[in-house]
């Protein structure tokens, strides 16, 4: 453990994790070819409040997180921060099957996303896509890669997550967050409970990520049983332009502790 360590960083068994995205940090340090924002700084920030772990996506078009920047921090945190969980998301029918072998992160999160697309709108079609996933998803698992599947709040999935072997779902919460604060509120947060309760059943891991803020996310810990890890960059990233690295996760931390209370 990095003695640095903030003494309230410690992960309470059976609360969420907060892994933090990265990608509008190397969205941003993209726009100049100066260094800065240093992605690696800004993990090693987050960590240093407290969060449990760093997440990238590095897309084909190299829009924000790019090549160097995963090898630089799976170096920073085998070598500093060997606690904190890495998570490298993207779609392994594209470039993401080189990363995982080369750098064998804790967790893969396997999204389908064309090389094109703006952000990630949606999850995986199975049991459609299973026999394009499932050597993939063995291949991962005997490098000793953790796999989560993005998946849309369908309870009728879950087993075929399950039959793939993948470890975990990671919900996509982009129409919760949208229906956030508004009537729809809890009918939409039944959908991802009846989602999480069929993966629990089926002896899946859950996350959850895309769109969650400090906001609207302890309503959702508190409605979703089972929630192990949430991973948040947009609005965190947002936030700490605002607030600072630290104070953001300590913020978000908060969140988090709320939802437990
Ligand atoms: C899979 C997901 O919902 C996000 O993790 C994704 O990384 C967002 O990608 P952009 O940061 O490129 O919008
Ligand atoms: N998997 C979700 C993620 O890593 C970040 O999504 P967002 O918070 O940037 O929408």
């Amino acid at each position: 453990m990095n003695p640095l360590v903030a003494p309230d960083s410690r992960h309470d068994a059976g609360r969420c994790a907060l892994s933090v995205n990265v990608n509008k940090v190397a969205l941003l340090r993209n726009t100049r070819h100066l260094g800065i924002p240093s992605v690696s700084k800004a993990a090693e920030l987050c960590l240093l409040a407290g969060a449990q772990g760093i997440t990238v996506h590095p897309r084909p078009d190299g829009r924000h997180i790019r090549t160097h920047d995963v090898h630089e921090l799976a170096a920073l945190l085998g070598k500093d921060w060997p606690q904190a969980e890495y998570n490298i998301e993207g779609n392994p029918t594209q470039n993401l099957m080189d990363f995982v072998r080369q750098v064998r992160p804790h967790q893969v999160t396997f999204v389908p996303d064309s090389e094109d697309q703006f952000t990630s709108d949606h999850g995986w079609n199975l049991p459609a896509d299973m026999e394009r996933l499932r050597p993939l998803v063995a291949e991962c698992k005997s490098l000793g890669v953790r796999v989560s599947l993005f998946m849309d709040p369908v309870p009728q999935a879950m087993p075929f997550v399950a039959e793939l072997g993948a470890d975990r779902i990671e919900l996509y919460t982009e129409t919760y967050a949208s229906a956030w604060g508004t009537e729809r509120q809890a009918e939409v947060l039944a959908g991802f409970t009846a989602t999480a309760q069929a993966a629990l059943a089926v002896g899946l891991g859950i996350n959850a990520g895309h769109d969650l803020n400090r906001e609207n996310l302890t309503d959702f810990l508190r409605a979703v049983p089972g929630v192990q890890e949430v991973s948040i960059g947009h609005a965190l990233i947002a936030d700490a332009l605002e607030l600072g690295y630290a104070e953001t996760v300590r913020e978000y931390q908060r969140a988090i502790q709320r939802a437990y209370a």
